[in-house]
C-alpha cells in the first residue's frame, strides 16, 4: 500500500523544472488571430504544487496543454527540465474536469490502460494498480463498470490513472471542478496527502480562488484578453493543511488579496 507513496529519488530538490520564457498563443478563428496567451513567463520547481487561478477565457487551460506538450506554441521558449516541451510526455500526466474512462473496462482495467499503452512490466502495474485503486478510496469497487460509479468515483478513477505509470508532473485542469462541494473537498484532501507522499509537481487549473489557496504553494494569478499573468502569489500556511486553515485570518487574507488582483472586490 505505501509502495505508491514513496516519493521518487528525483522529487523535491527545489530546482526548476518547467521554464517558460515569454510564452504567446495565438489561435487562427473565424474572426482572425486570437491571443490566447500572451508574453507569459514562469518558472515552477520540482515538487511544487502551483495553481493557475483567473477568470473564464484568460488561458489557464491553453497555458496547461502548452506545458503538456498538446498545443504548438506561437512564440517564446517552454522547457522540462532544460529540455524543449513540445509534445506529450509519459513524466508528463494529465487529468480533466471529466474522466474520459472507458465504459465497456472495469476500474481496475481503466486504471491499466497506461501501463499497457506504454508497455510497463505487467506484474508490477498490476500490483501499483491496486495499490492506487485502494489508495483513492475504491476498494471493492475493482471490477465495477464506470457507469456503475458516482461522479466523484469516476474522478477517483482517473486520478488513479494519472498515477499509474508514476508521471514526475501532474497537470490537473479543474479535475473536481463538476463534483459538489463535499465531494469536491474529500478529492482536495486526498490529493494533497498523495502529494505530500509523492512530492510530484502539480499544476492545478481551478477558478475557485478558495480551493486555489487551500492547495498551492503558489498562484499564478492570470487576466484575460489577452491572457496575462498578473502575479504570482506565494502561500504562505503551514502544511499539511486542512481544512481547519480556512478558519485562519492568513487564508481569508490571501483569498482577499488574490481577489483584488482580479478586480473582483
Ligand atoms: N482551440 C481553440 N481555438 C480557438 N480559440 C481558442 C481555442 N482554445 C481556446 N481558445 C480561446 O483562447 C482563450 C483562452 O481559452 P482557455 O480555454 O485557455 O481559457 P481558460 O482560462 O481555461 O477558460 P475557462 O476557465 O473557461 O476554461 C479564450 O478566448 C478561448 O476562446
Amino acid at each position: 500500500m505505501v509502495g505508491v507513496l514513496e516519493k521518487s529519488a528525483a522529487a523535491a530538490t527545489g530546482e526548476h523544472l518547467i521554464e517558460g520564457r515569454h510564452l504567446t498563443k495565438v489561435y487562427a478563428t473565424s474572426t482572425g488571430p486570437l491571443v490566447a496567451l500572451d508574453d507569459v513567463s514562469f518558472t515552477i520547481r520540482e515538487g511544487e504544487f502551483v495553481s493557475l487561478v483567473g477568470p473564464s477565457g484568460c488561458g489557464k487551460s491553453t497555458l496547461l496543454s502548452l506545458m503538456g506538450g498538446l498545443e504548438e506554441r506561437s512564440e517564446g521558449t517552454l522547457t522540462l527540465n532544460g529540455e524543449d516541451l513540445f509534445k506529450p510526455r509519459p513524466d508528463i500526466g494529465f487529468m480533466l474536469q471529466t474522466a474520459v474512462l472507458f465504459p465497456w473496462r472495469t476500474v481496475t482495467e481503466n486504471v491499466r490502460l497506461p501501463g499497457t499503452i506504454l508497455n510497463l512490466d505487467k506484474k508490477a502495474q498490476a500490483e501499483r494498480c491496486a495499490e492506487l485503486i485502494q489508495l483513492v478510496g475504491l476498494g471493492g469497487f475493482e471490477e465495477r463498470y464506470p457507469n456503475e460509479l458516482s461522479g466523484g468515483m469516476r474522478q477517483r478513477v482517473a486520478l488513479a490513472r494519472l498515477l499509474a505509470h508514476d508521471p514526475d508532473v501532474l497537470l490537473m485542469d479543474e479535475p473536481f471542478g463538476a463534483l459538489d462541494e463535499f465531494t469536491r473537498e474529500t478529492m482536495n484532501l486526498e490529493l494533497l496527502r498523495i502529494w505530500s507522499a509523492t512530492k510530484k509537481t502539480v499544476v492545478f487549473v481551478t477558478h475557485n480562488i478558495g480551493e486555489a489557496v487551500f492547495l498551492s504553494d503558489r498562484i499564478f494569478v492570470m487576466t484575460p484578453r489577452p491572457g496575462r499573468l498578473a502575479g504570482v502569489v506565494e502561500v504562505d500556511l503551514p502544511r499539511p493543511r486542512t481544512t481547519e486553515i480556512m478558519r485562519e485570518p492568513r487564508y481569508s487574507e490571501i483569498v482577499f488579496d488574490i481577489r483584488h488582483m482580479l478586480g473582483v472586490d
